[in-house]
């Protein structure tokens, strides 16, 4: 679920490579439109996937996707969901997708978790209903009616494998999904509690947007015209760690690792690398950069993301290669040729900035420091907002009520990414001081 350029980048390559001999096949489904179904299904589902280092690039063409649907196309989804042949469900539906609050319940705030609520409680009281029209619309509702569909079927259990950047994303959707079927089936819930295995990843391939210049390189590369190409780079990884109660492609065959302790991969991966290009999408951005790599060769912004490694370096733990891990990152943040802009970085701020940045200053602060180098980041976030800068997010009411509020306006939009955060004046004030120097009409 989420066929964006991540899923291709990634899961696609890592199962073509995987898995030679075409045992495997995967149905992607998109999330919000059917753009990426609609180029995708008349080529095959094949696609180019360029990898682009910092002097060269090359082509490679995926055949993993045997199939590309429209999200919206419940009669595909949930036949394959109650198949037994089909064995586990990645997600790459972006970290605010998911639609749950910070302490993991469906978000009653947003009409369309209400609405999916409303139709999942009629619709899955009885037998599968004959029609799907009208039905749900976001990952978890969608999600949902397809393990409905697969009990009923007694099509046995399967592996949910989130891959979006959240912290025990396994866990994390475990307790959203159970949260939601307590809603609407609660005997439903209770066989996912039983028979569904939620798997934990961590994930790493920077992976931008595709541009239409891609569209012309894949062709120059490969000869083939491709609507639907993806240019990553050439470093990738994934940890995993959970069960496969109905098997899984050998994604080892391709470099995948698969753990019994994910935690301190994941920390590193989504402190080290999402932490700082957050930094960089709203300090860098504060500067006048537009993308990474303009942004690291910036020294001011060099250093604050050195100290922003330091700071989070500190809480990391033992035996985890910092010191190689961060030069590899500098290295790969400096890939001049991967146009990796800010401003899409920059989106779902307030989801991102809660598990990239807050803890972080919780841990300075009960280490007793100030937490500056981590508080820089969110500053500037604030700065961009309180300056009306665009900046997608799903919080968005939030924001606006945040920024139409009588009181303080920074405690308002800080507690929306962490009450715990809102609560400590020294944190606030660091906050308020990157803001003001960033925006001294706004102080
Ligand atoms: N791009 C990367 O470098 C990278 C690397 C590691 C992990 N990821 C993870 O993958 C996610 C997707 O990245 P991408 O580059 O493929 O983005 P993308 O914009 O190309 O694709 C995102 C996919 O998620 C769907 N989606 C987005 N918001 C949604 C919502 N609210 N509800 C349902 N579906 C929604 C979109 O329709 C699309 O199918 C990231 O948010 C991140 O969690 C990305
Ligand atoms: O993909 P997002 O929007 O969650 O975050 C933006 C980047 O930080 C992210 O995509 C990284 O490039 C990626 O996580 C690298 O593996």
């Amino acid at each position: 679920m989420g066929l964006g350029a991540f899923s291709r980048a990634h899961q696609a390559w890592y199962t073509d490579v995987a898995d030679e001999t075409g045992e495997w096949g995967i149905a992607a489904f998109t999330g919000r439109n059917a753009t990426a179904a609609e180029e995708l299904a008349p080529q095959d589902g094949l696609f180019t996937l360029i990898e682009r280092s910092a002097d060269r690039d090359t082509a490679t063409i995926v055949s993993s996707i045997v199939e590309a649907v429209d999200g919206a196309n419940l009669d595909r989804f949930v036949d394959l969901l109650a198949a037994p042949s089909t064995a586990l469900v990645t997600l790459t539906v972006t970290e605010a997708g998911y639609r749950l609050t910070a302490n993991g319940q469906p978000n009653r705030d947003d009409a369309a978790v209400n609405d999916d609520i409303d139709w999942l409680s009629t619709a899955l009281g009885g037998e599968l209903p004959e029609s799907f029209a009208g039905g749900p619309v976001t990952t978890l509702g969608r999600l949902l009616l397809g393990l409905h569909a697969r009990r009923l079927a007694g099509a046995g259990p399967l592996a949910i494998v989130p891959c979006d950047n959240m912290p025990d994303n396994g866990p994390f959707v475990r307790s959203g999904i159970l949260a939601l079927a307590q809603l609407v089936n609660p005997e439903t819930g209770a066989w996912i509690a039983e028979e569904v295995s939620f798997v934990s990843t961590s994930v790493d391939r920077i992976t931008p947007k595709t541009t239409p210049a891609d569209v012309e390189t894949a062709v120059s590369l490969t000869g083939f015209a491709d609507q639907a190409p993806v240019v990553t780079e050439p470093f990738r990884d994934w940890v995993l760690s959970g069960a496969f109660p109905a098997g899984r492609p050998q994604w080892e065959k391709a470099g995948a690792r698969f753990v019994d302790e994910i935690e301190p991969f994941e920390r590193r991966k989504l402190w080290l690398l999402n932490g700082a290009h957050s930094l960089l999408a709203y300090a860098g951005r504060l500067r006048g950069h537009e993308t990474v790599a303009s942004a690291i060769a910036d020294p001011e912004c060099r250093t604050w993301v050195t100290e922003y490694w330091d700071a989070a370096s500190a809480h990391l733990g033992e035996g985890l290669d910092l010191e190689n891990y961060r030069a590899a990152l500098l290295e790969r943040f400096e890939n001049a040729r991967i146009e990796h802009r800010l401003a899409q970085i920059g989106m779902e701020g307030v989801t991102k900035l809660r598990v990239r940045a807050a803890p972080i200053i919780l841990a300075e602060r009960a280490a007793g420091r100030s937490g500056q180098a981590a508080i820089r980041a969110i500053g500037a976030w604030a700065a961009l907002v309180i300056s009306r800068t665009e900046l997608p997010d799903a919080a968005a009411a939030g924001i606006a009520a945040a920024l139409a509020s009588e009181g303080d306006i920074v405690t308002e939009l800080i507690r929306l990414i962490d009450p715990r955060l809102a609560e400590d004046a020294a944190v606030l004030d660091g906050i308020r001081s990157v803001a003001k120097q960033a925006l001294p009409t706004h102080a």
